[in-house]
């Protein structure tokens, strides 16, 4: 496939232009390491868009579910209005991993993507937005791009809550557990690109490399440095895998 670029003519064998939206730019540019050389930035009202010479772009996007929405929405309409819309946006990143389904290192691709705490508060406990009569709390990307990206990654695959608070207790980590029992992982910025991607009609993937594991607190736990290399290795495998991905094939 050949892409218009800025530049010029870049060509790439994706079959739809990416954008991948990561939180910060230490995992923008672990991202970066598994792809061919970047290919210059693009300034964008609020951040900055790393170009890779493959058509893939790469976007610090900030932490949590607002700004990485309302960054991740900037470059989709950018995009479109330069006439060359995405065809896929992926969401990725460290996260923490529900143990023992998602260990320290290891890799996460989600089926569902869903917000854990936006709704209400009840006597009867917690209700989310939908069942108040709005909004929608879960996005699901494409089962068969699902299914490639697990089996080219070997990354396991289940639901992905968003949070806007990082789980630090053992509570709040069953709580979670017991309302969504099919969680193995959280983060705090897939919902808002999910949001995003589905304003312009454009699908979605979240991925994530636990660095954590989700509930009691404990920074001495953390590995980020091998959370960011597991993320570099899956980005590896995943690029090829993307290219005999069907877009249409949803
Ligand atoms: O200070 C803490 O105890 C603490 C615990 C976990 C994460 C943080 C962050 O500030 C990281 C936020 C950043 O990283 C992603 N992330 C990584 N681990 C988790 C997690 O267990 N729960 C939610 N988000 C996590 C997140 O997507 C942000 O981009 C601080």
């Amino acid at each position: 496939m050949v892409l218009q670029a800025e530049e010029g003519l870049i060509t790439t064998s994706l079959p739809v232009p990416v954008l991948v939206a990561t939180a910060v730019p230490v995992e923008r540019d672990a991202v970066a390491r598994a792809l061919p050389a970047t290919a210059g930035e693009v300034r964008l009202p609020g951040a900055s868009l790393v170009r890779t010479a493959a058509g893939w772009d790469l976007l610090a996007a900030g932490v949590g579910p607002a700004l990485a929405a309302a960054t991740t929405a900037g470059a989709l309409t950018a995009a479109a209005l330069a006439g060359r819309p995405y065809g896929l946006v992926v969401s990725a990143g460290i996260g923490g991993g529900f143990p023992p389904g998602a260990p320290l290192g290891s890799l996460v691709v989600a089926d569902a993507i869903t917000v854990a705490d936006l709704g209400a508060e009840t006597a009867d406990g917690f209700l989310p937005v939908t069942e108040l009569g709005f909004g929608t709390v879960t996005h699901r990307p494409p089962e068969s791009l699902v299914r490639v990206v697990s089996e080219a990654t070997g990354a396991r695959t289940g639901t992905i809550l968003t949070v806007s608070t990082v789980t630090g207790t053992a509570a709040r980590a069953a709580a979670l557990r017991a309302r969504h029992p099919g969680a193995l992982a959280e983060g705090m910025e897939g919902f808002g690109v999910a949001e995003a991607a589905a304003s312009h009609g454009v699908p979605v993937l979240e991925i994530r490399a636990v660095s954590n594991p989700v509930g009691p607190r404990d920074r001495a736990a953390w590995r980020v440095g091998d959370a960011l290399t597991a993320l570099t290795e899956g980005f590896g495998k995943l690029a090829p895998a993307l290219e005999s991905w069907n877009a249409h094939d949803r």
